[in-house]
């Protein structure tokens, strides 16, 4: 087994087109997950066959559609995630760490970004789940397929995963330094930066998820790299699947009661993403802008994630110099 260090970025996952076909087998992969929907099988599986999977790929499709990277002829998520490993590797080269990317849920699979870097000669892995704050819904399950692949070799690299990154100074710099730029290029500046962050529900906290604490913290150091007051930064939640209670509050409910209160100016940032995906170019920049407006809102501007900008690569070049060092310390 070669004795490089190699990186493995793994992100959440995308369908491979926007048909009914392509985006049931990713829902369906996504959403039969223990670690995402936390239900018994036999109570799940009939209602996620029966129910979800016949009409929720139409729906999601179309909305995926919308947002389709039609000059790759990919989805956004895969096109940034692919880009951003690129990045990460041009940096690294000199260090001689190469770096793969794959997705928990569909292509690449984590088993191909695996055998890639073994086949490259790394017989040390680091793994990087790209969530900032940490979630068994993410992080953990991220971490379980990889180790799922592992359960196949014989001879095995070593691996290392690393801990979320919630106030890690490159992170703050780089999301601090995206609201300014695109503040910079508005001709009215926002009363209020909504900081909004995938939900999760309410019952897997209460068991003891620290998502939401690592979000808070994240809220917390973004706002003062900004100079803003906390009260003008306000963390929300959105995304919510499901009947069960998620957490609160939800981005949609406080984004279109703002108006009433006078405030008709907003922008939202969304750091929990690493890469503009379904959930921030439609459900940010194009549905809860549409709410906002209809609600009395008069200008609104959703901040794009890091993605391949130089603050996004410095984050992920940082946390992974840092685990180059040994084993990060945890944040915050
Ligand atoms: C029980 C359902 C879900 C939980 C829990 C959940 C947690 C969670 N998700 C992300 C990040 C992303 N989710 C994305 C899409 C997406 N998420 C769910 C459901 C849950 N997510 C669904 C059904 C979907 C598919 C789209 C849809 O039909 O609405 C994506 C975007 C993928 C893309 O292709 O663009 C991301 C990214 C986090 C960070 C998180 C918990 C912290
Ligand atoms: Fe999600
Ligand atoms: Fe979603």
């Amino acid at each position: 087994m070669g004795d490089r260090t190699g990186v493995l970025l793994m992100a959440l996952g995308t369908p491979e087109g926007t048909d009914y076909r392509s985006v049931r087998s990713f829902l369906s992969e996504f959403l039969s997950d223990q670690r995402v929907v936390e239900l018994t099988p036999w109570l799940w599986k009939p209602l996620l066959e029966g129910v979800v999977l016949l009409s929720r790929p139409f729906r999601s499709g179309a909305l995926y559609k919308r947002i389709w990277d039609e000059g790759e002829n990919d989805s956004p998520l895969r096109v940034i995630t692919r880009r951003q490993a690129a990045a990460l590797g041009k940096r690294l080269a000199r260090d001689d760490v190469p770096v793969a990317w794959a997705m928990r849920y569909g292509r690449p699979s984590i088993a191909e970004a695996v055998e890639r870097l073994v086949a490259q000669g790394c017989g040390r892995i680091i793994a990087l789940p790209l969530f900032p704050q940490y979630s068994a819904t993410t992080n953990a399950t991220a971490n379980d397929a990889l180790f799922r692949v592992l359960m196949k070799e014989r001879r095995q690299p070593a691996v290392m995963t690393l801990p979320s990154f919630p106030t890690n100074p490159a992170y703050i710099q780089a999301l601090a330094g995206r609201v300014r730029e695109s503040l910079a290029t508005l001709a009215w500046q926002p009363q209020l930066l909504v900081a909004s962050f995938h939900g999760l529900p309410l019952s897997y906290v209460e068991k003891g998820d620290p998502y939401p604490l690592e979000c808070a913290a994240t809220v917390k150091a973004l706002a003062a790299a900004l100079g803003w007051p906390e009260n003008k930064v306000p963390l929300t939640y959105q995304s919510r699947f499901g009947f069960n209670a998620w957490l609160q509050p939800s981005t949609v409910d406080v984004v279109t009661a703002l108006p009433g209160r006078g405030i008709k100016r907003i922008a939202v940032t969304t750091p929990g993403f690493m890469a503009d995906c379904i959930e921030t170019l439609d459900e940010i920049g194009r549905d809860l802008k549409q709410r906002f407006l209809a609600a009395g809102g008069e200008d609104f501007v959703a901040v794009p994630c890091l993605n391949e900008s130089p603050g996004g690569i410095a984050t992920l070049e940082s946390v992974v110099r840092q685990a180059l060092q040994g084993y990060p310390a945890l944040q915050p």
